[in-house]
């Protein structure tokens, strides 16, 4: 079986997602939201042994945006997860413990099927005869409400626990996702292999559980679904998310092109991608926004909840190092979505100008005042000082998905830097544009026709190359001041700015009137902001000092390479 592989970049999938999702920012459409309407997710899961599964998957989906979280349990572990939280609404199912009840699905769980977005089945159910009957009649009852499904951990195993795949409960059912670990999927497989006849055409057996998965009737449930079978998502590695397009009797998988996530593989981070998918199926059920794909919305969300995972992980990592506990990831979920997906509505575009250093033909004034007077030790330190920022903007931990832009002076310099920025971005991040700066000596008018070119897709940010401390953090932190700012300025040592960064395309005379290359730069600036009617941060960043002349290096004692002057 060899699916048609689509690879996605964090920036695709934001692109994909954030039509669906609840317009909290928005002033027209946010007061019409009521308590609820960004999405109710249900989990059924908790058990005597795993009480904090069902926690990390309902709190996850409430870190991801959801309204309100609802926890169907065990009765021996509904005290337990009450107790981890307040914001969660535990209902102890005797069903899920007390073999009287045979094969029905909780009550009060089939009760509110109707008002849920997501059900999530699995996280810390175990595995008593019970519990996992109970499961399946939930994923059927759920089914007939035409609710999303996750189907996560003993989820999974209540579809196999008789060694066969008993597939007939989700076949045909495109609103499910199912989530195996490797383990998982190894299983789900063996039990697919024994369940179906030699003479199946499949040779191989994840093909046989795909197969098995499809609708008996090849066709998708429900008017508008492109797929006939549910998805299945893939952990690993690299999450692949598979879907089945019957039109063309083939296996497709979504490539999360995302190599971020957290070295330390502690339990339960597949509970929170389960609890991330669920808010994520629950948006597309509800958003009336038309897609900009032909991709299903199962493997949009999917996709989408696995980036945000992989970014809380890393995150989480970055701070707590090996003492890194899922806890630590769930904490790290709020944020790590906000700046993947809403802080870039209304993409973000950065750029730098950018000079192919070569000696005599950039940084002249720091190559003067060297003792050496020495051109290719300046232009060295040019390439030097670049390579710096890109690395910062790129830093794996907190950079953001953002269209990033180089300007070049020479156009025939261009094919040169896309080499020299693939080199030093690496393979996993997307190369910045090279794009040919207005022929202008003026630096104003050079700067207002860079903002006007990024602008047309969102809001624009320059950054010079000139600023060893410039980290990705700073960027962030610019991004956010657009919030509440119109014009954005960070401030350099020496009068000048570092960045500006604009929320709409900016006026020509914004950039008039202004004595270049002198330490009056920045008020100068401010002052034009003011004279065009744009309120402007100028402060709030904090001072970095570019490299201009050799006293500028003198603090940059950590760069061996520039003590040499
Ligand atoms: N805090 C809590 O409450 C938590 C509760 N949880 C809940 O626990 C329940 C049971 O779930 P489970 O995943 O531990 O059981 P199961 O599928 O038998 O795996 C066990 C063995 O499989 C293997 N293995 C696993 N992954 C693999 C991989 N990627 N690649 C290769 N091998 C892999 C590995 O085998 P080993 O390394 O020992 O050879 C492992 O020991 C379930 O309800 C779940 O929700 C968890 O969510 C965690 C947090
Ligand atoms: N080798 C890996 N490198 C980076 N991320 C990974 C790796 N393996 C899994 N992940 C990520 O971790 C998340 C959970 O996957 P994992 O395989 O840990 O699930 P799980 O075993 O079901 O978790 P749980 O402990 O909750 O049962 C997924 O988002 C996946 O992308």
């Amino acid at each position: 079986m060899k699916p048609h592989v689509h690879v996605l970049t964090r920036t695709h999938i934001a692109h994909l997602i954030r039509p669906t999702l609840p317009p909290i920012y928005d002033t027209a459409r946010a007061p019409s939201l009521h308590k609820g309407a960004a999405g109710r997710i249900a989990i059924l899961g908790g058990s005597q042994d795993y009480a904090g599964a069902p926690y990390f998957a309902a709190m996850a989906a409430l870190r991801c945006g959801a309204d309100l979280a609802y926890v169907f349990c065990a009765p021996s572990a509904a005290a337990a997860i009450k107790a981890y939280s307040p914001e969660l609404m535990v209902t102890p199912c005797e069903e899920m413990e007390v073999e009287a009840h045979g094969a029905t699905a909780p009550g009060k769980l089939v009760d509110a099927l109707p008002r849920l977005h997501a059900l999530v089945v699995g996280p810390g159910l175990g595995r008593k005869p019970q519990a996992l009957r109970c499961a399946r009649a939930a994923m059927q009852a759920a089914r007939q409400h035409g609710v999303p499904l996750v189907v996560d951990a003993d989820g999974l195993y209540a579809l196999h626990a008789d060694g066969k795949l008993d597939a007939g409960i989700l076949a045909g059912y495109p609103r499910a996702v199912l989530t195996p670990n490797a383990m998982e999927v190894r299983r789900l497989c063996d039990a697919a292999v024994a369940s179906t006849s030699s003479a199946s055409s499949d040779s191989d057996s994840l093909g046989k559980l795909l197969s098995a998965l499809r609708s008996p009737t090849a066709a998708g449930e429900g008017a508008g679904d492109s797929i006939d079978a549910p998805v299945l998502c893939l952990k690993g590695s690299t999450d692949k998310v598979l879907f089945h397009v019957p039109d063309e009797e083939a296996w497709h998988s979504v490539d999360v092109d995302d190599p971020r996530g957290a070295p330390k593989r502690c339990g339960g981070q597949g509970d929170i991608l389960a609890g991330c998918i669920g808010t994520f199926l629950g948006w597309s059920k509800l958003s009336t926004q038309s897609q900009p794909t032909s991709l299903p919305a199962a493997a949009v969300a999917t996709a989408a909840a696995s980036v945000v995972v992989r970014s809380a992980a890393e995150r989480a990592f970055a701070r707590n190092h090996r003492a890194t506990g899922t806890v630590d990831i769930l904490n790290e979920v709020g944020e790590a979505f906000h700046l993947e997906y809403d802080m870039l509505e209304g993409a973000l575009s950065v750029a730098a100008f950018a000079r192919y250093p070569v000696p005599g033909k950039c940084k002249t004034r720091l190559a003067a005042s060297l003792l050496s007077r020495d051109d290719v030790q300046s232009a060295e330190i040019a390439n030097s000082l670049a390579c710096d920022v890109y690395r910062s903007l790129a830093s794996r931990v907190i950079a953001m998905p953002c269209i990033s832009h180089v300007f070049v002076s020479e156009a025939q310099d261009a094919e040169r830097l896309k080499e020299w920025c693939a080199d030093i971005r690496g393979k996993e991040h997307t190369v910045p544009l090279v794009v040919p700066q207005v022929d202008d000596k003026d630096l104003g008018r050079r700067m207002h026709h860079a903002l006007t070119c990024m602008t047309g897709s969102g809001r624009a940010m320059i950054v010079g190359t000139d600023v060893p401390g410039l980290t990705a953090e700073h960027v962030q932190h610019a991004a956010r001041l657009l919030d509440s700012h119109d014009v954005v300025l960070g401030p350099a040592y020496d009068g000048g700015y570092y960045l500006v960064a604009v929320k709409h395309a900016p006026p020509v005379e914004l950039f008039e009137g202004i004595e270049w290359s002198t330490s009056q730069v920045r008020e100068q600036q401010v002052a034009a902001c003011l004279r065009c009617g744009l309120s402007v941060s100028s402060e709030d960043l904090p001072v970095l000092r570019d490299v201009d002349t050799a006293d500028d290096l003198s603090e940059w004692h950590d760069k061996p390479e520039w003590l040499v002057l």
